[in-house]
């Protein structure tokens, strides 16, 4: 029997980069990558199978119609009028990225189910319409944009027609159904084509001096809960605060040499970290004790994502940057990995493998 295998590579990310909330992200050197083999002649069982390795894949739903990966697949087929997957399909998902941290592990198994969904149906999607999909699922653009096109990356959501509002609005269940346990290809109604042209992004520039210290709590906290905590309405001096430090930070983060006294204060944010600091013992001292000044080679520090990983990006003394994060953890009684990752500026790929 001949079988087609693909790679598909996609890189975690760190959103928001301080100000930047719901806007910024940057693709960080961790990834996922699902081997995929499809029997060429449409023989073999009709639903995928899925295993996994690397991190934090002992809880993962292992059926293709609870996972993440497959489900966001499906909903890319049959937005397109493909009810059920090809026979056959074999999926291994090998995990660098670690769950509920702030790093983007759900992003990233977004984009790499919307890449599985285009590869299965042989749609060969532009990326724009790729990120399309992943919209509808996600629906805030910063790390699903950084994770599909890679660097660092500052993106909006169009403001939509009302019939394409009616289509983006649907919720996020009808999208990606809860699948029953006995459900089978035909289950249900096809989901609603997305709008085109969701999402737009522009790739800025960056150092390549600056690296990324991830800082990883070893606990869990779920992107809704800690969007959750967070208000509706913002001062506009709170707003204009943020606004001003961002419109630096693009820039900022493109010089050679980096210059940390304006990077260190552009990165300070007042509309997401306030709120967290509650959710994630420890933050409000990371942020207030270590500064460029105290800790050469820092130019700022920030929350990454959703949290609770802290995200402090420096040229130098990675080390004792860490050393002083991790002991104030300490005091918490949190314990902590941490990493020093570069910038992924190649973004997610699609690979065929010799047989
Ligand atoms: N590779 C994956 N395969 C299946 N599900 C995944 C994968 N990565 C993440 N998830 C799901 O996404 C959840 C984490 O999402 P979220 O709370 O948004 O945190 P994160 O900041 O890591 O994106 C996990 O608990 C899991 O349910
Ligand atoms: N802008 C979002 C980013 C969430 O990123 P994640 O990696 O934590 O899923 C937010 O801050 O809620």
């Amino acid at each position: 029997m001949s079988v087609r295998k693909y790679k598909i590579h996609v890189p975690a990310t760190t959103a928001n980069v301080g100000p930047g909330f719901d806007v910024c992200g940057i693709a960080l050197s961790l990834s996922l990558t699902l081997d995929v083999s499809i029997p060429s002649d449409g023989t073999g069982d009709v639903n995928p199978t899925i295993e996994y390795s690397g991190l934090d894949s002992a809880n993962v739903p292992l059926s293709p119609y609870k996972n993440l990966l497959t489900r966001v697949a499906l909903y890319v087929l049959r937005a397109n009028g493909i009810t059920a997957f090809p026979r056959g399909v074999h999926i291994h998902a090998h995990n660098e990225i670690p769950f509920g941290r702030g790093l983007g592990s759900s992003g990233a198994a977004v984009i790499a189910g919307v890449l599985l969904g285009d590869l299965l149906g042989g749609f060969k999607f532009p990326t724009a319409r790729l990120l399309d999909y992943a919209l509808m699922v996600e629906r805030h653009p910063d790390n699903v944009t950084a994770a599909l096109v890679g660097g660092f990356v500052g993106s909006y959501l169009r403001e939509l027609s009302e019939d394409d509002i009616k289509a983006a609005a649907v919720p996020l269940a009808e999208v990606l159904p809860e699948f029953p346990p006995d459900a089978g290809p035909d289950w249900g109604p096809n989901p609603p084509q997305a709008p085109g042209g969701i999402g737009h992004y522009v790739r800025f520039g960056w150092a390549p001096e600056i690296k990324a210290i991830a800082v990883m709590p070893r606990f869990e906290l779920a992107t809704a809960k800690s969007r959750g905590v967070l208000p509706e309405t913002y001062s506009r001096k709170d707003m204009v605060f943020n606004l001003q430090r961002l419109a630096v930070l693009t820039t900022a983060l493109a010089r050679s040499p980096p210059d940390a006294e304006l990077i260190y204060e552009a990165m300070k944010d007042r509309i997401h970290q306030p709120y967290r600091v509650p959710l994630i013992p420890g933050l409000q001292t990371i942020l207030s004790e270590l500064t460029y000044t105290s800790h050469p080679g820092l130019l700022g520090i920030c929350l990454s994502g959703a949290g609770p990983t802290i995200l402090a990006l420096a040229t130098d003394n990675f080390e004792s940057i860490a050393a002083e994060i991790v002991r104030i953890f300490k005091t918490e009684n949190i314990e902590v990995d941490w990493k020093v990752l570069d910038v992924d500026t190649k973004g997610s790929w699609v690979e065929e493998i010799d047989a």
